[in-house]
Parts: C-alpha cells; sequence; structure tokens
C-alpha cells in the first residue's frame, strides 16, 4: 500500500508515456508481446538473429491476429483484415540492434533464459540506446537486478513478465529492482494498462509471484511421472477435470517448451541446491538432450507431428 502511495506522486504525461517500444527476440514470448503491443496502438520494432527467424515470428503473429480478429470481428470480414494489416504494419522485423533501439521508449528482452547471453544483449543495449531508454526483461525465472548490473541504468530497468500465450493471457508481472526509480516504475505499469493486461506489482523474488508457485506443482507432477504413479494423460486429465486447469502440468510444459523449462529448474538447482522442490529432473534433461523441446519440435511429453493428430 505504502508503495503505491509513493508512486502514485507521480503522473506520466500524455507526451511522456512509452509509445515506440522494441521487442528483443520473435520466438513465442517476443512475437505475442509485439503482436499485442501492436494492436493496442505502439509502434514496435522486432529484433531476431536472422531474417529466417523474424519470417516465422510475423507468420506466428498473422495467424495469431487472424484469430482474434475472427472473434472481434465476427461479422465484418473487411474490418477483420484491416485490424490484421494495420496491426502487421506497425511491426518493424529487423537484425539490426542499433537500429532497432537508436530512439525507443522501452527495450523489451524476450531470448534465451541464460544469464551470460542476456548479459552480452544488455551491455550492447546499454550502449547502443539512448538516455530515456527504460529496459525491461521477461524472464520467467532470472533475479531482474542481476540481470540490470551490466547495465549503467538500474534506475530505468524493471522486469515485464507475460504470460503465454500473450494475446490471450490477461495477467502483467510488472517487477521492480530496488534501483528501479518511481517514475519508471509508473511508467511500466502504465504501458501494461496500454497493452490492456491486468497488472500485479511484484518484487525481484524468485518466481516473482506466479513462477514461484507454478514450478514446485509442475516438478511435482513430473516427479509422480517418474515414480511410475500415474501416466502424463491421467495426470493431465486430473488437473483439468478435477482442479479445472485450463492445460495439465505436461501439455503446458509441452507448450512453454521443454528448453525453457530446463533452464528454469537447472538455474533454480545452482542457486538453491538445498531446496528439494528444485531438485533437477533427468527425464527432462533427457528430452532435451533428443531435440524433444514440446510443441515447438513437434514432440515433447506429447506428439504434435501432423501425421498423429
Ligand atoms: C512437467 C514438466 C516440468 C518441468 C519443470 C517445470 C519448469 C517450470 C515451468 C514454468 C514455466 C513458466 C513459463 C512462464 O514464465 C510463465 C507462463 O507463461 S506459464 C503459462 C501460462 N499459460 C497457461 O497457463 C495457458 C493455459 N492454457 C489456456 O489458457 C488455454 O489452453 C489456451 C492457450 C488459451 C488455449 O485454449 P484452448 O481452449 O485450450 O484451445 P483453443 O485452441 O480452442 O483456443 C481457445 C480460444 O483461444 C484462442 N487462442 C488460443 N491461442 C491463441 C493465440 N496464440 N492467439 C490468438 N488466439 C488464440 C483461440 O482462437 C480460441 O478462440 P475461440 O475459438 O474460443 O474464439
Ligand atoms: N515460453 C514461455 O511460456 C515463457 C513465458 C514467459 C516468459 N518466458 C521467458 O521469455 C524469454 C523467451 O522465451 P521464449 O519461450 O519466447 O523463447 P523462444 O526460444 O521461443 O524464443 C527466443 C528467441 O530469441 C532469439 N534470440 C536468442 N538470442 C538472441 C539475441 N542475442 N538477439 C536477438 N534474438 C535472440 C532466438 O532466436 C529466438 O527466436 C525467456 O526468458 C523465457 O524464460 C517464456
Amino acid at each position: 500500500m505504502a508503495q503505491l502511495t509513493q508512486v502514485s506522486r507521480f503522473s506520466t504525461s500524455a507526451a511522456n508515456m512509452i509509445k515506440k517500444i522494441t521487442v528483443i527476440g520473435g520466438g513465442l514470448m517476443g512475437s505475442g508481446i509485439a503482436q499485442v503491443a501492436a494492436t493496442t496502438g505502439h509502434k514496435v520494432t522486432m529484433v531476431d538473429t536472422s531474417e529466417d527467424i523474424l519470417q516465422k515470428s510475423v507468420k506466428s503473429i498473422q495467424a495469431s491476429l487472424a484469430r482474434v480478429g475472427k472473434k472481434k470481428f465476427a461479422n465484418d470480414e473487411a474490418a477483420g483484415k484491416k485490424f490484421l494489416e494495420d496491426a502487421l504494419s506497425h511491426i518493424k522485423p529487423t537484425v539490426n540492434i542499433k537500429e532497432a533501439v537508436k530512439d525507443t521508449d522501452l527495450v523489451i528482452e524476450a531470448i534465451v533464459e541464460n544469464m551470460d547471453v542476456k548479459h552480452k544483449l544488455f551491455r550492447e543495449l546499454d550502449q547502443a540506446a539512448p538516455q530515456h531508454t527504460i529496459f525491461a526483461s521477461n524472464t520467467s525465472s532470472l533475479p531482474i537486478g542481476k540481470i540490470a548490473e551490466v547495465t549503467s541504468r538500474k534506475d530505468r530497468f524493471g522486469g515485464l513478465h507475460f504470460f503465454n500465450p500473450v494475446p490471450m493471457m490477461k495477467l502483467l508481472e510488472v517487477i521492480r529492482i530496488p534501483e528501479t526509480s518511481d517514475e519508471t516504475y509508473k511508467k511500466l505499469l502504465e504501458f501494461g494498462k496500454a497493452m490492456g493486461k491486468h497488472t500485479v506489482e511484484c518484487k525481484d523474488t524468485p518466481g516473482f509471484i506466479v513462477n514461484r508457485l507454478l514450478v514446485p506443482y509442475m516438478m511435482e507432477a513430473t516427479r509422480m511421472l517418474e515414480r511410475g504413479d500415474a501416466s502424463a494423460q491421467d495426470i493431465d486429465s486430473a488437473m483439468k477435470l478435477g482442479a479445472g486447469y485450463p492445460m495439465g502440468p505436461f501439455e503446458l510444459a509441452d507448450y512453454v517448451g521443454l528448453d525453457t523449462c530446463m533452464f528454469i529448474i537447472d538455474g533454480w538447482h545452482k542457486d538453491y541446491p538445498e531446496n528439494p522442490l528444485f531438485k533437477p529432473v533427468p527425464l527432462l534433461q533427457k528430452m532435451v538432450a533428443d531435440g524433444k523441446l514440446g510443441r515447438k519440435s513437434g514432440e515433447g511429453f506429447f506428439n504434435y507431428k501432423k501425421s498423429s493428430m
């Protein structure tokens, strides 16, 4: 409550609001963030490492926009088409990071869940971006304060943790580190609302709110499977039909990406070796080593290859 009162002393004038954003990483999350930002009136630049990847990102945005447009403009096909074209015209894909950040208000990083790779990127961004630019990470599990360490703008740094799939999930966790200025935090909260999200305020604690509860639950499901107590299919059915979850833990893990799941759990085990909740699961490591990354690779706990659907 005290924090809310303190933050509301600042008012962000229209001229001072976040309008131009740069999303780094055009994967599952980056493409979703770029899409929602574009449909909520922001000018978006989306960066990835190759033109091929960016092409795939744009295709997935197109497919998602078509689904949203079909629902939003159910009786007006032309309006649905215009919605899709307008949104796409607000997204500029590029591999040129320097160009992408040269006059941006906010950078949202959504690349691989690895501290060294994120550090390398943020060092480069800190050199290239103007003074006023705010940096945010969409990390699932890494401490925001540690990511920010390599920059000279900790007062303009925070976490924006979106949920997958971004166009459908209403929540946005907005994380502040001790150095985040009140003005920056206020702008991040306002940006979240402008994106149409329900924002919750989080401290920089492991997993923030959602993942601190979700990860142990998913880990317990995997241990249950490893012990042979129940099948993946039955555990999923049980949690959907008995607990009302939209997806069971294995369907969800495949949806998130098993590589991302493994990075999260291995990282937490390294940081908290005594905590039995975060003990790595050999099954998960083997699946990732075998290239079974979930939906994105066509196979994970379940099979998504066309012939089996
Ligand atoms: C077990 C292994 C353990 C491993 C260790 C654990 C590691 C820790 C892992 C933690 C990971 C954390 C990751 C991250 O930090 C945090 C997260 O993001 S957690 C994930 C949160 N997301 C969810 O929980 C999703 C739950 N699922 C759903 O809400 C729904 O299933 C769905 C995705 C909305 C899909 O709905 P369904 O009814 O199932 O399927 P439909 O296809 O019929 O879709 C319904 C409706 O939605 C529209 N839609 C779906 N997806 C999109 C999209 N991408 N874009 C646009 N529209 C979409 C679709 O068109 C349908 O519309 P309708 O026809 O109803 O009008
Ligand atoms: N998958 C989820 O459900 C989910 C949900 C919330 C948060 N997150 C977090 O979001 C981040 C991204 O996850 P994802 O699932 O979108 O991963 P992903 O593997 O789908 O996409 C990552 C993208 O980043 C690109 N990339 C890697 N290094 C880059 C660099 N230096 N510059 C530009 N692009 C680079 C990759 O080519 C890839 O396209 C991670 O930190 C993850 O923990 C994931």
